[in-house]
């Protein structure tokens, strides 16, 4: 994760140590239901957004991925910082082209032994793209003009001509998006703390969560609650909260992008178990047009669905752990005892535990019934880790459950999925979130 850390900075998923587990304590609140629940609405809305794209080209075979990317982008930039970018209606979007750019670096450097040091790396011509990059992104982020408020579209192309001297296409674009919004980090927090400040009556200030406040009628976003959060007295600071946002703008949006986007292509695949996910969906929600917050746990056979999903197409499907103390492991056959030293990078494959033999029958078959009650039960706990499992698990798994059901249902009630036999099969492409490497295509009518 070191290689992540000049782009997500020390956020939860980078820090380690006393930092992480005060951080944690932290941020614990911003995922509590009574946060969660009003982010229900967000989701559908944007997920009609989403479905009224498809709509547009029913009959033909559409790549999901890209919109789907989309739609998690725009639901996160809501739910972290009620930022509304409309940026569902942008093709080539300059973020998404900039978070798949980092992470073709990042593999790219994974791959090469010598360039884990850091000043070998640095004097390559990636490491050289890279320093420069991020470098530009963060300098111009924090330095924006808080009097510019230009439409990306218009400026997006003079700046461009400028950055590829420097860089590759996208990062440049995407250090432009974020100027020509007008909506850094520092910028935003800064206006969130004013306008906090300034609501000092309870008229003014409203929520359902106790010990945090918002604007009366505004949803209480991840700012609101980084800004108030506060562990013996101390909050975070400016950096720890811009570090946290980007981590979740990042983590909240690629690996529930990638979630939703395969679990498409299975109901397309597989139109048994799309019928049995729509006559359940018929069933508890009638004529109404909106999922809500207390329809989301009567949802057993799509949610059934979404854990096989994950298990076949785990977005995080490997994590990496550097020993801090040595590691002895015994092989169960010979009894042979060896020990793996301290500072030994270690990574402990999801993708393989999910399809490992010892736990599931006929791994590779996609069967959601794996998830009833009884057969979790004859499973060790451990067999199945799409949010990782205990201190350092998944802190957003609620949130994006949430968001695949309400996303896969809106999806499933006003559309039927198949899968076209001229489009490419989607081949597994592992980044740092698992990635088909042709697309994901889908014919909706
Ligand atoms: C399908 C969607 C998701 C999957 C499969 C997923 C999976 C994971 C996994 C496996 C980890 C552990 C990584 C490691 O320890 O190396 C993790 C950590 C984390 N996730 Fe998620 N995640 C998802 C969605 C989200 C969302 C929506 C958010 C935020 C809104 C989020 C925020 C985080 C954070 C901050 C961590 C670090 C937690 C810590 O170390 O304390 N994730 N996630």
């Amino acid at each position: 994760y070191r290689f992540i850390r000049p782009w997500i900075g020390d956020g939860l998923l980078t820090s380690k140590g006393s930092k992480w587990f005060r951080n944690r304590r932290l941020l614990t609140p911003a995922f509590h239901y009574k946060v969660l629940k009003p982010y229900s609405e967000i989701f559908n809305k944007n997920s009609l957004v989403m479905v009224d794209k498809f709509k547009k080209v029913c009959g033909q075979s559409v790549e999901v991925h890209t919109h789907v990317g989309l739609m998690t982008l725009d639901t996160m930039l809501q739910c972290a910082m009620s930022t509304n970018t409309n940026c569902q209606h942008v093709t080539d979007h300059p973020y998404l082209m900039a978070v798949k750019e980092v992470g073709d670096l990042l593999m790219e450097r994974s791959r090469q032994p010598f360039h884990f040091f850091d000043w070998m790396y640095n004097l390559s011509a990636n490491g050289i793209r890279n320093k420069v990059v991020v470098k530009v992104l963060h300098d111009h982020t924090e330095k924006v003009n808080k009097e510019q408020d230009f439409e990306v579209n218009q400026i997006l192309p003079v700046f461009n001509v400028i950055y590829t001297q420097y860089t590759c296409h996208s990062l440049g674009s995407y250090n432009y998006s974020l100027l020509a919004h007008n909506h850094t980090f520092v910028q935003i927090i800064a206006e969130r703390k004013e306008v906090l400040a300034k609501a000092v009556n309870d008229e003014e200030k409203d929520s359902e969560m106790e010990g945090f406040q918002t604007i009366k009628g505004k949803v209480l976003d991840f700012l609101d609650i980084l800004l108030q959060s506060k562990v013996y007295g101390k909050g975070l600071t400016d950096i720890e909260i811009r570090d946290e946002v980007d981590t979740f703008l990042f983590e909240g949006h690629d690996t529930t992008s990638s979630g939703i986007a395969w679990a498409l292509y299975h109901l397309a695949k597989y139109p048994e178990f799309q019928t049995k996910c729509r006559d359940e969906l018929t069933e508890v929600l009638g004529d109404r047009k909106y999922v809500e917050w207390n329809d989301l746990p009567k949802l057993e056979y799509l949610t059934k669905f979404i854990k096989e999903s994950l298990r076949l197409k785990p977005p995080v499907y490997i994590m990496g752990r550097q020993l801090e103390e040595p590691l002895k492991i015994t092989e169960k056959s010979s009894g042979r005892v060896s020990t793996i030293p301290v500072g030994t990078n270690v990574s402990t494959s999801i993708f393989m535990l999910h399809r490992h033999e010892n736990f599931w029958d006929n791994p590779t078959v996609f069967d959601p019934e794996r998830f009833t009650k009884e057969n979790i039960a004859k499973r060790p706990a451990f067999a199945y880790v799409p949010f990782s499992a205990g201190s350092r698990n998944c802190i957003g798994q609620n949130f994006a459950m949430n968001e695949m059901k309400i996303c896969l249902a809106q999806v499933i009630r006003n559309l039927r999925l198949y899968i076209d036999g001229d489009s490419p099969v989607p081949k597994m492409l592992p980044r740092i979130i698992l990635q088909s490497e042709s697309g994901i295509f889908i014919r909706l009518e």
